[in-house]
């Protein structure tokens, strides 16, 4: 945990799930699909999603508005039924009650009662469950020391969202699962959010989020699930999903204009801002960079301060959702 972001020192909390070390996947989704009337929510009538998520992987559910993030996690919770298909989770049915005291889940539209007290809503919540942490511990967790007898009410939004946090560790989940998880946090929240996590995770939890936001996920998940419409569209490490889209960005300094590196082998655009001298600071997306370099060499261009970036998990997201 990063003590500089905290008032005053507090001790490291002990988090430890409940968790038997097993190799079995934690969640196990077998062509599990969700109509609501005639909407399918995810998956089709002719077809489901099908996943299995490893114990203690941290896997991102990604994919636009209305891809069937939401949905999904509802399955993996017990909250809904699938409409056809299972949905397994340490090897229990989700919408059975024993099996949900082994879950957790931060909601993205969690409404707190606001008249109770920080630590009575930590006390309420960890008398629903067997071996529950500590109101301490939590507080520490998310550094919700200093308000502990506020009320709900009167937190800010940041700390209303902290405080939602402890309330879905409190019972020790095996299985956490974030729904959009840092919205109206700012950086100091997301920070002590994200240590909380980790403390989770190092303690055996295995973690499931959705988020709008790529940097986050592709910094966090061990793995990530694009979905769109309903199915699965990627699947795989940030690293390899990145590396599914094909070319690169490059800059530098040259004497052509963006016109000219439009007009490029492979360039998909060019932008250039005019510099000292006669010369361009060009930003170059291509489909393949070093077709474009050695055409650019065998014309005798000179080039300065060359960068190449393969694509962030942000253009890769783009990417993939923009084909049809
Ligand atoms: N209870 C419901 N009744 C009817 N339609 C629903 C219901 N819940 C979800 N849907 C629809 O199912 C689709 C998938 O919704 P879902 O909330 O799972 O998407 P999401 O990926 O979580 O989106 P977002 O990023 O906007 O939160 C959407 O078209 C949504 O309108």
């Amino acid at each position: 945990m990063n003590a500089s972001l905290h008032a005053a020192p507090v001790p490291e909390p002990t988090v430890r799930t409940s968790s038997v070390p097993s190799a079995a996947p934690a969640v196990t989704v077998s062509g599990a699909a969700k109509a609501y009337g005639p909407l399918w929510a995810l998956g089709a009538a002719d077809a489901g999603v099908t996943l299995d998520l490893q114990r203690g992987e941290l896997t991102a559910l990604l994919g636009p508005n209305g891809a069937g993030k939401t949905t999904l996690i509802g399955l993996m919770l017990g909250l809904e039924s699938p409409t056809h298909g299972t949905v397994r989770v340490l090897g229990e049915d989700p919408r059975r009650p024993q099996a949900r005291t082994r879950l957790g889940a931060l909601p993205q539209d969690l409404s707190l009662p606001a008249g109770l007290t920080v630590t009575e809503l930590l006390q309420l919540y960890a008398a629903l469950y067997p071996d529950p942490m500590t109101v301490p511990d939590v507080l520490a967790l998310c550094d919700l020391q200093g308000q502990a007898r506020q009320r709900a009410g009167s937190l800010s939004g940041g700390q209303a969202r902290r405080l939602g946090f402890g309330l879905s560790v409190i019972g020790r989940p095996e299985v956490l699962f974030l729904d959009e998880p840092t919205v109206a946090m700012d950086v100091q929240s997301r920070q002590i959010f994200w240590d909380g996590v980790n403390a989770m995770r190092a303690g055996g939890c295995t973690v499931v989020l959705t988020t709008h936001y790529l940097d986050e996920a592709e910094r966090v998940a061990d793995r990530v699930v694009l979905l769109q419409q309903g199915r699965v569209r990627a699947d795989g490490t940030p690293a390899a999903i990145r590396a599914g889209v094909k070319g690169a960005t490059l800059t530098f300094l040259t004497r052509l204009d963006a016109a000219a590196l439009q007009a490029m082998p492979g360039v998909l655009e060019a932008s250039a801002a005019r510099q000292d001298g006669g010369w361009w600071r060009a930003t170059v997306r291509t489909r393949a960079p070093e077709t474009l370099l050695a055409a650019l060499f065998a014309q005798g261009e000179e080039l300065h301060d060359l960068e190449v970036r393969r694509a962030t998990l942000e253009e890769a997201f783009l990417n993939l959702t923009a084909q049809p």
